[in-house]
């Protein structure tokens, strides 16, 4: 009897637990295949060190820190290697590489959509099937829906604070803009941002509000798979009856994929050729339509993947153009001359991807190069080592199954790639450095994630970011109105976004 009180029971758990504490310790500081690896004490027997310093904001300083004294290996949890040399991209992020389980989150909904697919080979069967839309002959096709949507931002800028005088954020009005591109050339409509001049149904507070559980979620990946098997699982697993901004999301989506289908039946999509009917219309590999709720967790990631990130590059575009007066006097120069020249269309018209990518090369260099020295997922993305056997890093061996990552902050600062001045933005490397290693340069990018999981948006982002700040610039003559910090750059849960872009605008003069 005595033996079973309760003081014994809580005697007996109590050491249990330290048990526990003291074997995930010893086990893998000292007995682990990766305890070879240098790195934080904390970083090599807890997750919650990574998840600490992600909630801190600081998760990218720190791993800066830890490769200038250890080089470019070091341990960030008990299983995940983080690796600063860009050059070791191709074989980390190699073609048959499966996501980690980092990826199982939940807060994009019960579905996977193929951003969270683990296994490659099933992540290339899904790909294959809804790459078609994302393709490049076909954001060609959409190139008329995403100049209306910058001719109309435009628009409201001019009749809203070019006319009046009146100062405004260019921060969120850059993601309204994005927002009612990515909703036009997926829904053929656009969420009514721009003309609105707010965030409509708060979708972009809601998203910044989820960005710090989402990236806890991730790093915590064994706890949070725990927590959904359980009734607390629900808080977890985002869904549309959810007040959260991702919750206000799904609402959304339903709502307009209900009406699609509704358009469907009574035959009035008259030939649409945005995303959504795209996805409606495939087919898989047994001529199947897809399952709805598949198509949904896809429209979702459209989304979650297309607005806020286009927008916080466009950002990150104008806020180093503003920091540099001699960039800023450059591009203009340039727009100019080409505008002169016939090159590119009178102001009021928006030039054509192809011939701003033909005659604007400095403009170019400057939008990689923003992108270079500051992504917008600034963040980990975690694959695993190949089975069977593992690789080798550095005379090393990493065993299969192993936890690796890069980050795209940190590896477009790698001097082995970008030289000495890796921390500087200089457009010009872009074009003076020569073509081979301009190409280095871009076989080395990770601004858009890498190899076979590379994001399928990016030409679509890229359409509307050879554009988008051309076509403001052109249009406006800009006062920053805090000189000494155009911006706040904010990183929650590795997901960047700017803050506190105060400006003033007029219209530009005609060139003449
Ligand atoms: C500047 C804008 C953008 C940036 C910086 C960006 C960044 C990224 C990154 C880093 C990934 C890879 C994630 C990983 O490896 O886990 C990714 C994947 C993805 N992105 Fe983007 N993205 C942008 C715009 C877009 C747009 C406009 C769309 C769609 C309209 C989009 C749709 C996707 C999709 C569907 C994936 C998953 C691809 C796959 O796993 O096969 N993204 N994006």
């Amino acid at each position: 009897m005595a033996l079973l009180s309760f003081g014994n029971v809580a005697l007996l758990a109590l050491g249990y637990l330290i048990w526990c504490v003291v074997y995930q310790i010893v086990y893998y500081r000292f007995f682990h295949p990766l305890s070879q690896f240098p790195g934080s004490f904390w970083a090599s027997v807890t997750r919650l060190w990574i998840a600490y310093h992600n909630i801190k904001g600081d998760e990218v300083a720190v791993l800066q820190k830890l490769h200038k004294k250890y080089g470019p290996v070091v341990r960030i949890t008990p299983t995940m290697l983080h690796v600063n040399d860009a050059t070791k991209l191709p074989v980390i992020y190699s073609r048959n590489a499966n996501k980690s389980q980092h990826y199982v989150t939940g807060s994009f909904g019960k579905e996977e959509s193929v951003f969270n697919m683990q296994d490659a080979a099933v992540h290339a069967r899904f790909r294959r099937i809804v790459a078609a839309p994302y393709s490049f002959s076909n954001v060609k096709k959409m190139e008329p829906l995403i100049d209306e949507q910058i001719q109309n931002w435009i628009d409201k800028l001019d009749e809203q604070f070019a006319c009046t005088g009146d100062k405004f954020d260019l921060a969120p009005w850059a993601v309204y803009m994005a927002y009612d591109v990515i909703s036009s050339i997926g829904f053929g409509a656009p969420f009514g941002f721009i003309e609105q001049g707010r965030d409509v149904g708060g979708l972009i507070k809601g998203f910044h509000d989820g960005l710090v559980p989402f990236g806890v979620m991730a790093r915590l990946y064994p706890f949070t798979k725990l927590v959904k098997r359980t009734f607390l699982g629900k808080y977890l697993v985002a869904s549309p009856e959810q007040e959260s901004g991702i919750g206000a999301l799904m609402r959304f989506r339903d709502r307009l994929i209900e009406k699609r289908l509704k358009d469907i039946d009574a035959g009035t999509t008259n030939g649409r050729i945005d995303i959504l009917q795209t996805f409606l219309e495939a087919r898989d590999d047994n001529g199947k339509p897809l399952p709805l709720d598949y198509i949904k967790a896809e429209i979702l990631l459209v989304l979650i993947a297309g607005a806020d990130t286009t927008g916080t590059a466009f950002l990150a575009v104008m806020q180093h153009i503003l920091a540099h007066p001699s960039v800023f006097d450059k591009v203009l120069a340039e727009i100019d001359a080409a505008t002169r020249q016939g090159r590119l269309p009178a102001p009021g018209t928006i030039p054509a991807y192809d011939q701003v990518l033909a005659h604007c090369p400095y403009y170019i260099a400057c939008v990689r190069e923003a992108m270079r020295v500051t992504p917008a997922a600034p963040t980990i993305f975690p694959r695993l080592a190949p089975h069977p056997g593992g690789l080798v890093l550095y005379g090393k061996h990493v065993p299969a199954g192993t936890e690796l990552t890069c980050n795209p902050w940190l590896v477009h600062r790698d001097t082995r790639v970008y030289g000495p001045d890796a921390d500087v933005f200089l457009p010009e490397r872009w074009l003076d450095d020569g073509p081979e290693k301009a190409a280095e340069y871009a076989r080395y990018n990770m601004a858009f994630g890498y190899g076979a999981r590379v994001c399928l948006g990016k030409d679509i982002a890229y359409m509307e970011l050879f554009k988008a700040p051309l076509h403001f610039l052109r249009s406006f003559r800009l006062t920053v109105l805090n000189e000494q910090r155009p911006a706040r750059y904010l990183v929650k849960g590795g997901v960047s976004y700017f803050e506190d872009m105060w400006v003033t605008i007029e219209r530009r003069a005609p060139v003449v």
